[in-house]
């Protein structure tokens, strides 16, 4: 989380949610207007979706948000939280202390403008630009950004603390307005479990371990970007675009180029913030960097011309060469980077201000100016103190004469000497001035000091020349951010041969080949698999192929499958180990993938607009969440019943698992028929099982789930031979209509290292279970148990008769009978 950013929430009744963010260090306000929450998004659901997106550090909540939201903010862990009083979030207060901002686009914005000329004051224009943004209609959201800023007047600033790394002034400078149904939603979970995140900071989906490529401003937008999928087309589409372009093999060398001008431009709106207080040499430099890098990649993308993404026309429109040039040349000519590297302060250049140039003359001989003053002193004063006679300055005191402390020194005429006045002495040194010093002091004076000043000054100019361009080169920063993130993109995209997905409106899925972006970089042979399932499905009229020659014997029954209409729920069954998680969470990414704006792993693929991805996948666990697998589990699906639309995506990994077999498979159908009954609001399900493999509870034998075309099963295909007697599995990693016979877990606990014996024996308890009935000769033989315990195991007709004979109906081990009973009579004892 950000320490720099701060939010406000508030929730009215039970669905209507508004929130604001401050963003100190870029000094951004972001308003969410009032928002009614639909298709089962719970008020507290949308609350924890807008902090997830926005990553606040603390967080200002409304207290009659009511308890629910109360409570779940109380368990966040990321951020601190305040409750504050619902007068603090009063509209009248509220929309006084927006209006009461200063931003220096409401004054030039178009709307202002043409109300120039009636009675314009600054609240007027302030609503005015407000209204372009996000209507103050939005009572919740402007109560939300009153409570947010007087929050942090109240506690940050007079508390003294600085709001931010950088020492900035509380400010705002832009507001924004964002809106949380322009965005896929996908919760922490979800993130975790489709490793989209390894931690907060590491986006590892393009690569493992490499972080680096990015600028650290791009790399921050490229985390906005990931956070907050799109849901707009035309953004989507945006960015396709860039990618394609940048991907394409004629533009290679200007790609090149652009790529290392990026990497070269900083945090450039952190530093324009700053311009109204002092700039560190290292900031001079970026910023003069930027103006260099920026003019080589206006260049650059002028190379392009047939290049027609949004990207190169916002490059074309504002990176302005004159503005850079004269931002660039000013920077170079007033700063000396040399010197000020070596002094630690900004340094003026010689040449720029003839003042300052005499000053500095004068400064640098100094010293010689005052050794020969020294030395003429010397000659009037006597031989016993004229030695080791100096002048030097000091600041405030000015010029003076030192002489070393002498042991005879030790009454006040002993200080005396004739011409010069006595000052005060150290342990050490005795001062004196004299006429000299007092003409010195009137001609010189403090030079350092009137140097440095002189230079304070000639910098501040500076600054206030750059800073009337800041709007410009903040915009153009954005702009290289963004480029920044689609160079990443295309470089991902070309580096693992991803595709351009066609995005359309219905929740339709068509991916053909698709694969796991970080798996296929782990497997040497990666195994591509076709999904095709959702609206659209069937009117699109379209296949799935398989061009992979090792799936073609599948391809034809997939065909077969895909032609069938409304595929909504995919019940995905396979052995352990054979590919089932992987195919769920390669589908998840794809869709994620999709939708912000990256290429994708497939052959092909067309992606609908899906408003959220749900997952049911793992455990996620935490030290902190006290509580069992199961109970995660239960709650994962019942957010995923609870928040998905007919847009959205549920990913399933067997739930149901981790608690009675029975109780298990109920919740699983149970969910599964909650979802399909919602008919064209069921969500895209792809789900993964093992239940159906048991004979006692298999869920179509029992009519569990209904026949319905919505509905349909696969499994994950798996080769099963014998050579030399020993069963032997290939897994084949491809998805074929059917359901898995077995879950093959005795084949893969061997895989595992589990010993011979102990799976001898599992087999033999494992086929006892499943048919109820006594173990045959041929599985008896191969039990590998030590006589003593075979005995225990299998007690033979005189022990049995004889137990039986001694039992004592009064003392005797009523249980331990039973069990003989039952035992005897499936071993026909
Ligand atoms: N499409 C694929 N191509 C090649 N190898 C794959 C593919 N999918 C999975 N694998 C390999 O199989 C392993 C197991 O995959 P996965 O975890 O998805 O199996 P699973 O069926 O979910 O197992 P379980 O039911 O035991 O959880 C992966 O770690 C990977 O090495």
């Amino acid at each position: 989380m950000n320490k720099n950013r701060i939010a406000s929430i508030s929730v009215s009744g039970s669905n209507a949610v508004a929130g604001a963010l401050l963003d100190t260090s870029e000094q951004l306000l972001t308003l969410m207007p009032d928002f009614v929450c639909q298709d089962g998004l719970a008020a507290c659901d949308a609350v924890m979706q807008f902090l997830l997106m926005m990553r606040p550090s603390t967080v200002v909540v409304n207290a009659r948000s009511g308890e629910k939201v109360l409570k779940r903010l109380d368990e966040f862990e990321d951020a601190a939280v305040h409750v504050c009083p619902s007068s603090d979030f009063a509209y009248k207060t509220a929309c006084n202390r927006l209006l009461s901002l200063h931003i220096d686009a409401a004054v030039h914005s178009s709307a202002s403008v043409a109300f120039e000329g009636a009675h314009s004051n600054h609240q007027t224009r302030m609503r005015l630009y407000l209204e372009t943004i996000a209507s103050l209609q939005n009572v919740q959201m402007v109560g939300c950004a009153g409570a947010l800023l007087s929050h942090v007047s109240k506690h940050v600033l007079q508390s003294g603390e600085s709001v931010d790394d950088n020492d900035c002034d509380f400010n705002v400078t832009s507001i924004e307005a964002f809106h949380l149904n322009s965005h896929m939603i996908l919760n922490q979970d979800c993130y975790t479990s489709l490793n989209i995140f390894r931690n907060e900071k590491h986006p590892n989906m393009f690569s493992s371990d490499n972080k680096d490529g990015l600028s650290l401003f791009g790399k921050a937008l490229l985390h906005q970007w990931f956070m907050r999928p799109s849901l707009q087309i035309s953004v989507i589409r945006a960015r396709q675009m860039a990618v394609s372009e940048l991907m394409a093999r004629k533009n290679k060398n200007v790609v090149d180029t652009l790529r290392d001008a990026v990497a070269c431009i900083s945090n450039i709106p952190r530093i324009c913030m700053k311009l109204k207080k002092k700039l560190t040499v290292q900031e001079w430099e970026a910023l003069l960097k930027c103006s260099f890098y920026c003019l080589k990649i206006r260049a650059a993308s002028d190379q392009l011309t047939s290049a027609a993404a949004p990207i190169f026309e916002k490059i074309r429109e504002f990176f302005d060469a004159s503005l850079l040039k004269e931002v660039g040349g000013c920077i170079n000519t007033v700063i000396d980077f040399e010197l000020s590297s070596s002094e630690t302060a900004v340094t003026v250049k010689h040449g720029v201000d003839q003042e300052l140039d005499e000053l500095k003359r004068s400064y640098n001989g100094l010293d010689d100016l005052l050794s020969r003053v020294a030395q003429e002193i010397a000659q009037t004063i006597p031989d016993s103190v004229s030695d080791a006679l100096n002048v030097i300055y000091f600041p405030q005191l000015g010029y003076l004469i030192t002489i070393p402390l002498r042991e005879d020194m030790n009454s006040q005429e002993s200080f005396m000497i004739p011409g010069l006045d006595f000052q005060f002495c150290t342990s050490k040194t005795v001062f004196y001035k004299s006429a000299q010093m007092i003409e010195l002091d009137e001609t010189l004076g403090d030079l350092h000091s009137i140097i440095t000043d002189k230079e304070i000054e000639i910098v501040q100019r500076l600054q206030e020349t750059i800073l009337m361009h800041a709007d410009a080169l903040i915009q153009v920063s954005y702009i290289c951010a963004e480029l920044d993130c689609l160079l990443a993109f295309a470089d991902a995209a070309e580096k693992y041969n991803f595709v351009c997905p066609t995005i359309v409106p219905d929740s339709y899925l068509e991916i053909v080949q698709g694969r796991h972006p970080l798996y296929e970089q782990c497997l040497e042979h990666f195994i591509g698999n076709n999904t095709c399932m959702g609206k659209g499905s069937a009117s699109s009229g379209k296949s799935v192929q398989s061009d992979d020659t090792s799936s073609r014997a599948s391809t034809a029954e997939t065909d077969d499958t895909s032609k069938d209409k409304d595929l909504k729920v995919m019940l995905l069954t396979g052995p352990n180990f054979s590919g089932k998680s992987v195919y769920l969470k390669q589908v998840g990414l794809i869709v994620f993938m999709a939708h912000i704006g990256s290429f994708v792993p497939a052959k092909h693929a067309i992606i609908g607009i899906t408003d959220r991805i749900l997952t049911r996948i793992q455990a996620v666990e935490s030290d902190t969440k006290i509580q069992s697998a199961f109970m995660l589990d239960s709650q994962q699906m019942a957010y995923a019943l609870r928040n998905s639309t007919g847009s959205s995506l549920v990913l399933i990994d067997e739930y149901g698992k981790g608690t009675l077999h029975s109780n298990g498979v109920g919740l699983f159908c149970a969910s599964l028929v909650e979802f399909l009954r919602r008919q064209v609001d069921c969500p895209n399900v792809i789900a993964t099982t093992h239940f159906q493999q048991n004979p006692f509870t298999e869920i179509f034998a029992h009519n569990l789930l209904p026949e319905t075309p919505a509905l349909q099963q696969f499994k994950m295909d798996v080769f099963q031979g014998t050579v030399a007697e020993e069963e032997q599995l290939t897994f084949l990693y491809r998805i074929v209509p059917g359901n898995a016979g077995s879950s093959l877990g005795l084949y893969c606990a061997r895989l595992a290292g589990i010993s011979d014996s102990v799976l001898q024996r599992a087999k033999e308890w494992t086929h006892f279970l499943n048919n109820g009935s006594h173990l045959n000769k041929e599985d008896e033989s191969r039990v590998n148990v030590a006589p003593q315990q075979q005995q225990q195991l299998h007690p033979s007709v005189d022990a049995v008769i004889k137990y039986f004979d001694s039992f004592d109906c009064e003392t005797g081990d009523i249980k331990a009978l039973w069990d003989l009973v039952r035992f005897s009579e499936a071993h026909a004892v």
